[in-house]
Formats: structure tokens, C-alpha cells, sequence
């Protein structure tokens, strides 16, 4: 069970809502996945290019938890005034904090993220931000007001996995008691079992299954790697060693006659 600002889920998956080749696809690969929790943008494009009443509603008879999600927003204003239009939208004070910093790599401003979660925690919201890895902007972040961190494993939308995975587990180890969700830059499932085996809490993917030639089956997958990867964290993997060890034990000595 996953408890994020008090609200407890079995999922350990959260699903993007954007890219998908239709309306109709999106929302078999939401069931396919069994996401409880699906971000959703108010700026971006939505499945098959629709826009307004018709998705929304769409999303409303999921019936699922919606994080609505600041993407696209490049300024603190920017992203503070689209997580107050959400509020009234969806009836939720939960956002997904993104203030990108770069045009290319979609990196957040670090900076302006920590200030938009300072002014949102402020007013009532519980703020999920995308972030670094960077610990010390993570405790920013926690000072700020921010009860659950979302690190980067690589660019949005990149599908590369974990680039930096020695960072990755740096971070975790830094914040024991945090429920840590890795948002952004998964590819594979592989990707997700790795960041699961890590003792991260969960990931947020969109365009791994959007994209996908199979959006639907791809959900699946991304659902059985949660729960594998989680699995295999609460079982102690074995760390890895230098020199063999052999996995056979030997008595004593073999009697040829
Ligand atoms: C939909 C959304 O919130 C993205 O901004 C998010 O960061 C997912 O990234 P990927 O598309 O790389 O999974």
C-alpha cells in the first residue's frame, strides 16, 4: 500500500493521460494498468487531440484520483495560476508541480519550483514536485511544504531509464521517511522494476504507454513490473559481489571406489 498526503492506494503506478492514439485507448490502458492515481494537464494536448468538456468527463467516469499536473508551464505565475484553475476544475488541492527550466532538456527550474511550492503549500494545495535528484533541492522542497518528492530518472519523455542510478539511490537513502515517486524519462518496464528495487515508492510514466505500438498491453507490463520491482525490494536482494561464490555447498569430499 502506497499513502500519499494521507490517502492510501494499492497501485504503485501513476499513469499520464496524454498522447494516446485515442480517447478509447487511453482509457483501456488506464484499466489495463489498474493506476488509481491519473495526472492530468490542462495545457498539454489530450488523447487524440481533443481538448475541454468531453476529456474531462471522460477522466471524471474513470472514477480514479486525478493529480492534475502544471506541464508545460515555464514561470512560478505560470504554474501557480494553472494549479489554481485545477483546484476549481477537479475539486482537489493535490498538483503536480512542474516549472520547466529548459527548453530542450524539459529540466525543472529548481529555483522557481521551490518558490510555486512554497506559495501552493501555503494556500492549501499538496504539492507533488517534479524535481532533480539533488537532495538539497529536495530539502527545499520538504521545507516548503512538500510531503512527497518526485525525482527525474532521465528527460521527460526521453524514455532512457534511470541514467543516473547511483544518484537515484543516493536520494532514497537521503530521504528514509519521504514517499518518493520517480516522475519522468521511463522507457520499459525494466526501468520501473529497477527504480522499485531501489525502494522507490512508486513511478509516474506517461509516454512509455502512449507511445507504444500496443498502449494497452504496455500498461499491463508497466502493471506486473510495479509489483515485481516492489516485491523484490521487501525480499533484500542480494548486493552484488566481486568474486564468485559458489552457490552449490560442498561436504566434505566426493568417494570414488
Ligand atoms: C504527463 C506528465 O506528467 C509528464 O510531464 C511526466 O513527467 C511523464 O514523463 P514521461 O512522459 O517521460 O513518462
Amino acid at each position: 500500500m502506497l499513502t500519499l498526503y494521507g490517502e492510501t492506494v494499492s497501485s504503485r503506478l501513476l499513469l499520464g493521460t496524454a498522447q494516446y492514439p485515442s480517447p478509447k485507448v487511453l482509457g483501456e490502458a488506464v484499466k489495463a494498468s489498474g493506476t488509481q492515481i491519473l495526472t492530468v494537464s490542462l495545457r498539454r494536448e489530450t488523447a487524440g487531440g481533443g481538448t475541454g468538456g468531453q476529456f474531462w468527463e471522460m477522466i471524471r467516469e474513470l472514477g480514479l484520483r486525478v493529480l492534475p499536473n502544471t506541464a508545460g508551464c515555464h514561470s512560478v505565475r505560470e504554474a501557480v495560476m494553472t494549479a489554481k484553475m485545477a483546484r476549481d476544475l477537479f475539486g482537489t488541492d493535490w498538483i503536480k508541480l512542474e516549472v520547466i527550466g529548459h527548453h530542450d532538456s524539459l529540466q525543472p527550474d529548481v529555483f522557481g519550483l521551490v518558490e510555486a511550492a512554497r506559495i501552493l503549500s501555503d494556500d492549501g494545495f499538496k504539492v507533488f514536485p517534479y524535481t532533480t535528484e539533488d537532495a538539497v533541492v529536495g530539502e527545499k522542497l520538504l521545507e516548503a511544504g512538500c510531503e512527497v518528492l518526485m525525482p527525474w530518472c532521465a528527460p521527460i519523455g526521453s524514455a532512457r531509464g534511470p541514467a543516473n542510478p547511483d544518484a537515484l539511490k543516493s536520494y532514497r537513502a537521503h530521504f528514509p521517511d519521504t514517499p518518493l515517486v520517480v516522475d519522468a524519462g521511463l522507457g520499459r518496464p525494466s526501468h520501473a522494476v529497477q527504480v522499485l528495487e531501489f525502494g522507490f515508492d512508486a513511478v509516474l510514466l506517461n509516454t512509455a504507454v502512449a507511445k507504444a505500438g500496443d498502449p494497452v498491453a504496455m500498461a499491463k507490463a508497466f502493471a506486473g513490473a510495479v509489483e515485481a520491482g516492489r516485491l523484490a525490494f521487501e525480499a533484500i536482494p542480494l548486493e552484488p559481489r566481486d568474486m564468485a561464490v559458489p552457490s552449490t555447498p560442498v561436504i566434505g569430499m566426493a568417494v570414488f571406489e
